[in-house]
């Protein structure tokens, strides 16, 4: 019989209960005790709610208390030697996620570093391994411990770990090593694997899932053996079925890898990859393999077409026998919200179109369902009902904009470009903005104390008017430029307390854009995102930004950046029409920033921030489609930015990603400056100077911003120095990696006063060697 399943549950819980128990713990409010029986709890809800559902194969140790990398780091036995001091297990993992500053107990250590999981938006904690690497299984280790959890509710789970080949993959040399190939550390890495499947067969599991996403990149011919000698020896376990499973992308060219996996069924994401149906199907058919079928979107909300994919499963099954077919999500659904059960306020008629976790696997027991064979009066319903909602999203008039349309078709190429070149444009910048060398700034938001959400609560409950919290906000503000004028920055920012998400805030004022409630994933560590929804063409009714920007700089007389989102990264950290191309939404919102840059210069606002920190993970995944999407994702970019004078200064941020491998579309977008995150990476973006020269103002991170740790004036200084080694000094900008709206206000004065002095330090030495 087909078999319904799942890869992965989203952890956060249905009211993101997982991130304040978190919390909590990390304040002080509640002990480990009550982290641990609390998490257990959420565990236990949500396999029982997949059970609920119709899944068959439910996964276990998709939980995290982080992040699942880290997870893996721990039960390898792989810490990093800094945070082998730390006495308690929980602090030490934890501080490897985000640092940690102790005085009393002579403890500071920084967060290991973290980085985009492929290309979503969600982040993981990257392994560090030494060409001498040991591993040993952590005992208890976690996903037995889990999976006996789940046993005693009277499930049988499916434990969920990440492949012995992509964790390679995933991971880095150590602090200090030179690079060497990671590949080699396999065979020390399989032997902890054969132990733990062992383990986890003792405890009673059948089926193990090994996630692959390695698969989906460019991999080569290196890695067929590596692939097939690791699993030569983990299927040689017996009494223990594995299901390799790949997702976010085509497996491409490594199916020859897949195809001489010795295990008992592969996964393949068809939502992603339709095109490969033919091929899984074949490849399984000659190597006997059950295959499962990634065909509900584990990426985006819209519902499935329930009968396109009941005709994909129906291929698999008249190929390989219904015995070996599974139905899944295309991936884990830790990257979609947990259910619409919460969201009464949604339109009606939009709410209709979507689907979340909980819904999708509801989709995924139907599709089963019916191709079991005489379906229940349910399952037909539930078709029914979607074949209707499906229909209705297709006609529907919310969706089409002939204004926004006629717009889009006329951009010519001018539109594309600046004036004059960066030179002659910096030139006329500095006339008027008379910064000093080495120009200190912020990258724009500053602590989101819960002062602030609160009075953000108050004005959505009514407690507060429209009045009280605006005059609120203002007073945040204006202290906020305040303490940056004390601090003695050059270039400064409102500060962004009136943004709730530096996507949200645009959205709900952009048309095309709809709002969940509690649509919330997790983002890093206990940071939840709701992305917005773009269900129809984008367009600006009003200006977003322009008051709070005149505002802002009648606080001041130093030059006060406008700030915004741009129209890359609102793409990619919403959900987005699956009716059109990503550049065509990704050009409508460039057309609505656009205006909106143009009404901020206006408004005598002559520093403007655009910031494309996501415009990295959009990269795809494969390199032989890189051109096409940096092509329109940096056009998109241009064509917000370019529609000023000039003397308008644009400045643009980026962080979190790899930015060496697009290096050269960074230098194309022709922003005048840019901060980009690099402290986390330990000055690898420097090494992308060495190939590539960067012609325009660039402030590369001096501190992490990630955690509460306030690095020292030499620290940073340190730190500034590396980088005049690669970046001419009157291009160099000094600022944090990021926004700091994670921190809090003590730590945030004493880092940007060590900052600034470093920027002073430096400029006094130039002066003096001059
Ligand atoms: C993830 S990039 C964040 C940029 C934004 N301006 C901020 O400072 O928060
Ligand atoms: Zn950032």
């Amino acid at each position: 019989m087909v078999v319904s399943s799942n890869l992965g549950f989203p952890r956060i819980g249905a009211n993101r209960e997982l991130k304040k128990l978190v919390e909590s713990y990390w304040a002080s409010k509640i002990n480990a005790t009550a982290l641990l029986s609390g998490a257990a709890n959420i565990r236990a809800s949500h396999w029982e709610l997949q059970r609920e559902k119709g899944i068959s194969h439910i996964p276990s140790n998709d939980f995290s208390f982080y992040d699942q990398v880290l997870d893996h780091i721990v039960l390898f036995g792989i810490e990093p030697e800094k945070y082998r001091g730390i006495p308690n297990a929980l602090d030490r993992y934890f501080a490897m996620g985000r640092g940690l500053q102790r005085a009393a107990e002579g403890i500071d250590v920084p967060a290991m570093e973290m980085k985009k999981w492929f290309d979503t938006n969600y982040h993981f904690i990257v392994p560090e391994v030494s060409a001498d690497q040991t591993f040993t299984l952590s005992n208890p280790a976690k996903p037995v411990v889990e999976f006996l959890e789940a046993k005693e509710k009277g499930i049988i789970t499916r434990p969920v770990i990440l492949g012995p080949v992509t964790f390679l993959w995933l991971s880095k040399p150590a602090k200090g090593q030179s690079a060497f190939n990671q590949l080699s550390l396999l065979d020390k890495l399989v032997p902890v694997y054969e132990k733990l499947l062992g383990d986890l067969r003792d405890a009673g599991a059948s089926w193990i899932q090994l996630d692959e996403p390695a698969l989906s990149m460019d991999l080569g011919s290196d890695f067929s053996a590596p692939y097939a000698s690791a699993y030569a020896r983990l299927s040689a376990i017996s009494g223990i079925k594995i299901i390799v499973a790949n997702y976010f992308g085509r497996i491409g060219a490594n199916i020859d890898i897949v195809a001489k996996l010795p295990v008992q069924a592969i996964h393949a994401d068809l939502v992603r990859a339709p095109e490969e149906l033919d091929t899984v199907i074949e490849v399984a058919k000659k190597n006997n393999l059950q295959l499962s079928l990634g065909v509900v979107n584990g990426r985006n909300i819209w519902k499935v077409d329930l009968d396109a994919a009941i005709a994909k499963v129906q291929n698999a099954v008249a190929a390989l026998g219904s015995d070996n077919v599974l139905v899944a999500p295309s991936c884990s659904l830790l990257h979609t919200p947990h259910s619409l059960t919460a969201e009464t306020k949604m339109s009606k008629e939009i709410l209709e179109w979507l689907a979340f976790s909980s819904e999708k696997l509801s989709e995924i027991a139907t599709i089963v369902g019916v191709v079991r064979g005489s379906p229940s009066a349910e399952v037909t319903e539930a078709l029914e009902a979607n074949r209707r909602a499906n229909q209705k999203r297709k006609l529907s008039l919310l969706i089409h904009d002939p204004a926004v349309q006629s717009e889009l078709s006329a951009v010519s190429d001018s539109m594309f470009r600046r004036e004059s070149p960066f030179e002659s444009r910096i030139r006329k910048q500095q006339a008027h903005l008379k910064l000093p060398a080495f120009p200190t700034t912020t990258v724009g938001s500053f602590p989101q104390t819960k002062e602030v959400r609160l009075a953000r609560q108050k004005l959505k409950s009514g407690e507060w008017d429209e009045a009280t919290y605006t005059k609120f906000i203002q007073d945040e503000t204006t202290k906020c430029i305040k303490i940056q004028e004390d601090i003695g920055l050059d270039v400064l920012v409102h500060g962004e307390f009136e943004r709730n998400d530096m996507v949200e805030y645009f959205g709900e004022q952009l048309r095309g854009y709809v709002f969940s409630q509690n649509g919330w994933v997790q983002s890093y560590g206990s940071r939840c995102v709701k992305p917005p929804i773009i269900y129809g063409d984008v367009s600006r009714p009003t200006p977003m930004t322009v008051d709070w920007a005149k505002f802002s700089q009648s606080k001041t007389t130093k030059p006060m950046k406008g700030m915004l989102t741009g129209p890359v990264t609102c793409l990619q950290w919403s959900f987005v029409r699956d009716d059109q191309p990503r550049r065509d939404t990704a050009w409508q919102l460039a057309l609505a920033i656009r205006k909106e840059v143009q009404d901020l210069e206006k408004a005598g606002i002559s520093v403007i921030q655009i910031d494309e920190p996501a415009i990295r993970e959009g990269l795809p995944l494969r390199s032989t489609d890189w051109a096409e999407y940096l092509d329109w994702a940096a056009k998109a970019f241009l064509l917000s930015s370019t529609g000023v004078k000039d003397e308008t200064q644009i400045h643009t941020h980026m962080c979190y990603s790899d930015f060496n491998d697009i290096f050269e579309t960074i230098q194309k977008l022709d922003a005048d400056v840019i901060t980009i995150e690099n402290s986390k990476s330990d000055l690898k973006l420097l090494h992308a100077f060495e190939k590539y020269a960067y012609t325009n103002g660039i402030g590369p991170g001096l501190y992490d911003i990630h955690s509460p740790r306030v690095p020292s004036t030499e620290e940073m200084a340190d730190r500034l120095e590396q980088m005049l080694k690669y970046i001419k000094a009157d291009l160099l900008w000094v600022n944090p990696d990021c926004g700091l709206k994670t921190r809090g206000w003590p730590e945030t004065e004493k880092a940007l006063t060590h900052m600034v002095e470093v920027a002073k330090r430096v400029r006094n030495k130039i002066s003096e060697t001059a």
